[in-house]
């Protein structure tokens, strides 16, 4: 795994994002969080609020370049939805020269598709990064295609560990499970503060008592993880005093139609659907 470099971020020419919603736009605050030249900042997104444009245009990146305002860039970084991947790979295609490389971070879609809109010896990486990453903490799960590159691929460990961990695999199945596991994984531990403040006002709390108690359990017990050198197992065991309180949840929780299945069921179905997001 890869964490990021001291000083700032320089890609060493201009990086265009395709789609700048909610995870390209969390990627472009982070690459100018990480001291990113706004000037070498190019965005393409037909549908990006008036406001949005204005901020990013007042930073100094440019949004909906022109043919002649961009030229080989470094990296191309496509984050719409898989079923637009066809409307905005030509994009991609039209800017991107022999040396660039075209990041991919849309769900399900192959190294193979991807390469069918682009040139032949295009270098593509398809990557699977997370929200936790438009506050710098996210973990991104990396393959890269046949003609990536060494500097291509320390370029995009550059672009990514700037908001967060990188990890590459070198099989592209494994791009779908990491989807399942961290790509939609903040998803699942979101679900279980409202579920634990759900079950706190179930307990007898107040409903905000019980939301703030979640929230904070749950970002506290991040912080203590993120922290800790123990493993998870370890963590839960501490707070685990026998035949107390925790013993009597944890034995709902770890019962044989407990937590365990419930969320092998559930990353299963996200791996199951990125594979058909593949088309
Ligand atoms: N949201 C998440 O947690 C994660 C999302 N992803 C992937 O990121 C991609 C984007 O997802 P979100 O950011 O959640 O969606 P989003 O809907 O917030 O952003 C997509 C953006 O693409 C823009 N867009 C649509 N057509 C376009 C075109 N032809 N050219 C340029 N821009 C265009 C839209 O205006 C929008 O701003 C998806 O492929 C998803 O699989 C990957 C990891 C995590
Ligand atoms: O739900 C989705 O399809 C995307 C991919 C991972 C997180 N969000």
């Amino acid at each position: 795994m890869t964490s990021h470099e001291a000083g700032p971020l320089d890609p060493g020419g201009p990086v265009l994002l395709v789609g700048a919603g909610k995870m390209g736009g969390a990627l472009l605050d982070g690459w100018l969080a990480r001291g990113l030249d706004p000037k070498t900042a190019f965005v393409i997104d037909p549908a990006l609020p008036d406001v949005a444009v204005e901020k990013l245009e007042r930073l100094g990146c440019t949004v909906g370049p022109q043919a002649g305002q961009l030229s080989n860039p470094v990296a191309i970084l496509v984050a719409v939805k898989p079923q637009m991947a066809k409307a905005a790979l030509p994009a991609a295609a039209a800017f991107a020269g022999p040396g660039t490389v075209i990041i991919s971070i849309m769900a399900g879609t192959t190294l193979s598709t991807l390469g069918r809109g682009l040139a032949e010896r295009q270098a593509i990486v398809r990557a699977m990064p997370n929200t936790p990453a438009a506050v710098g903490r996210g973990v991104t799960g990396c393959v890269a295609g046949a003609h990536v590159t060494a500097d291509q691929r320390a370029l995009t460990d550059r672009l990514l560990t700037a908001v967060g961990d990188v990890v590459w695999v070198e099989e592209e199945a494994l791009i779908d499970a990491v989807t399942g596991v961290s790509g939609s994984g903040p998803a699942y531990v979101f679900l279980m503060v409202e579920a634990l403040a759900r079950a706190g006002v179930s307990a007898g709390l107040p409903a905000d008592l019980a939301q703030t108690l979640a929230r904070k359990t749950v970002e506290g017990s991040g912080v203590l993880l993120s922290q800790s050198a123990e493993p998870p197992e370890v963590l839960r065991k501490n707070v685990t005093s026998p035949n107390g309180t925790t013993a009597a949840a944890l034995d709902v929780l770890m019962a044989d139609d407990g937590l365990a299945p419930l969320m092998e069921r559930a990353v299963a179905a996200a791996t199951r659907r990125a594979k058909e997001l593949a088309g």
